[in-house]
């Protein structure tokens, strides 16, 4: 697993505002869209290229294309959703696939509720979207899936991560799948509910309302 943690002033401002719990939902999606961009930018520099020719208006030249089979953006529903455009802004070409799962609040286990993807990922370069890497076990759930259907090759683009998560997640994966894993911070540690600490609370109710 290779971990990438972005280290750029903006970043740490707009974190530092989503963070923050005195900030409502409207500007909370809004940062996260903004976050995102700037994270796929590091998420996307291993994408998969191939010499394209072009005539410019003055001459003749080789230049790069995104090269097939396109790369898949998958969102692990709910909070997951809420980096989708962010995302797609970077990698307009990509598919788009969807994974619903929600930890347990008791058992902290992660629960596979839905899930819209292509029958075979082998060959796909997958991004998976999720804000935040706690336990890990969600992340290491969705792995298995796209592992499961072929996939070999992962990003994973969250938000925050805990330390107890990346962990989970380089012991769980191993050598199986080719991961990396871009962060806009990793945090202290996992308080006993399993939130992140200092973290942002619940990621998906900050987006969209407590359910
Ligand atoms: O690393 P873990 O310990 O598995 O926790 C992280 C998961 O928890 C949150 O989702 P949640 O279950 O709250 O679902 P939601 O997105 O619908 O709110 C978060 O978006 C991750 O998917
Ligand atoms: O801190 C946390 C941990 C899991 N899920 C969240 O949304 N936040
Ligand atoms: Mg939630």
């Amino acid at each position: 697993m290779r971990l990438h943690v972005a280290d750029h002033p903006l970043v740490a401002h707009k974190l530092t505002v989503l963070r923050d719990q005195d900030t409502a939902s409207p500007t909370f999606r809004l940062l996260v869209d903004e976050l995102v961009t700037l994270l796929a930018y590091e998420a996307t520099r291993e994408v998969r290229t191939e010499a394209h020719t072009i005539t410019t208006p003055v001459a003749e030249t080789v230049g790069t294309k995104i090269a097939d089979p396109r790369p898949i953006v998958v969102p692990i529903l709910r909070a997951g959703l809420g980096m989708l455009d962010g995302m797609i802004r970077l990698l307009p070409t990509a598919e788009v696939g969807f994974l619903g799962m929600k930890r347990d609040e008791e058992t902290l286990e992660a629960i596979t509720y839905a899930n819209r993807l292509p029958d075979d990922l082998s060959g796909r370069q997958c991004f998976l979207l999720d804000p935040m890497l706690a336990t890990g076990g969600t992340l290491v759930a969705a792995i298995d899936y796209l592992f499961a259907l072929g996939a070999r090759d992962v990003t994973a683009v969250c938000l925050l991560a805990a330390p107890e998560g990346l962990k989970a997640v380089e012991e769980s994966v191993g050598d199986r799948v080719d991961v990396k894993i871009v962060v806009a911070a990793v945090d202290e540690r996992l308080n006993e509910k399993a939130y992140i600490v200092p973290g942002l609370g619940d990621a998906g109710d900050r987006l969209y309302g407590i359910v």
